[in-house]
């Protein structure tokens, strides 16, 4: 039984952001410190660029030695490299493209100029993470939607059961775009700690939810954790409703 998570609460988004990204830049130092590299796991979404827009700008930003930081996501849309609406090219304009990581440790996932299928797509990504993966991530950073879903895992949609596998192609997504590749739980929880990062009052029913333990078919959130740590980071309006 995982231990229960941690919850922290910031006054705004904007604190939240800046917070989440001070204390991302300080675990990957400790991560490469402890074990001279680091790997982190990005989101999509609204808070996976705005903690990428405040970790840029961060004034111990340099403090990091960036040729020892390996950068993945936890989910990605199935759309050709560059796309306006992928997860990586909205994390490199919120500022990762102006960080000095090795772009060989920058690990996108292919899209349909480069694979057949987001089967395809998916069965790749698996392969580069055991490839490169290191073993386990030190940070898995995560969005969570109003409707409880983590990565492209969502309630009740086959793909989220997904057992014995990296990675899954996710099809008729209930967030467009349709098709996507996501991380399984399996892989999410290949981590040392787990960090969700959620705004907002639309999100306050999840986040209830999600730090309770409702059922997986309802809330896959509530069952990622971290081998380590699993912690909620949230601003006010998205913990209204907790007790
Ligand atoms: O590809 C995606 O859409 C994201 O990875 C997704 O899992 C996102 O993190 C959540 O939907 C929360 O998004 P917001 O932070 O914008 O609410």
């Amino acid at each position: 039984m995982s231990a229960a998570p941690d919850v922290v609460v910031h006054p705004t988004k904007q604190a939240l952001a800046d917070a989440a990204a001070a204390r991302l830049l300080v675990a990957l130092v400790d991560a490469v410190a402890d074990r001279g590299v680091a790997h982190v796991s990005m989101t999509g979404g609204s808070m996976g660029s705005e903690i990428v827009r405040s970790l840029a700008a961060q004034p111990a930003v340099d403090a990091l030695d960036w040729d020892r930081v390996h950068v993945w996501w936890g989910d990605e849309r199935y759309l050709p490299a560059g796309d306006q609406d992928r997860n990586d090219t909205q994390n490199d304009e919120a500022g990762l493209a102006r960080l000095p990581l090795r772009p060989e440790h920058v690990h996108r996932v292919p899209g349909p100029d480069t694979t057949a299928s987001a089967e395809e797509a998916a069965a790749a990504y698996a392969g580069t993470l055991r490839a490169e993966g290191g073993g386990a991530f030190d940070v898995m950073v995560l969005g969570v939607g109003p409707d409880g879903h983590v990565a492209s895992l969502f309630p009740h949609h086959t793909a989220a059961a997904t057992t014995g596998a990296l990675t899954v192609a996710v099809h008729d997504s209930p967030k467009p775009p349709p098709d996507r590749v996501s991380l399984t739980v399996e892989c999410l929880e290949r981590s040392r700690e787990v960090w969700f990062l959620v705004a907002g009052s639309d999100k306050a029913d999840a986040v209830r939810r999600g730090t309770t333990g409702s059922p997986f078919a309802e809330t896959p959130a509530a069952h990622v954790h971290g081998t380590e740590r699993t912690v909620w980071l949230l601003d006010r309006d998205a913990a209204t409703d907790l007790g």
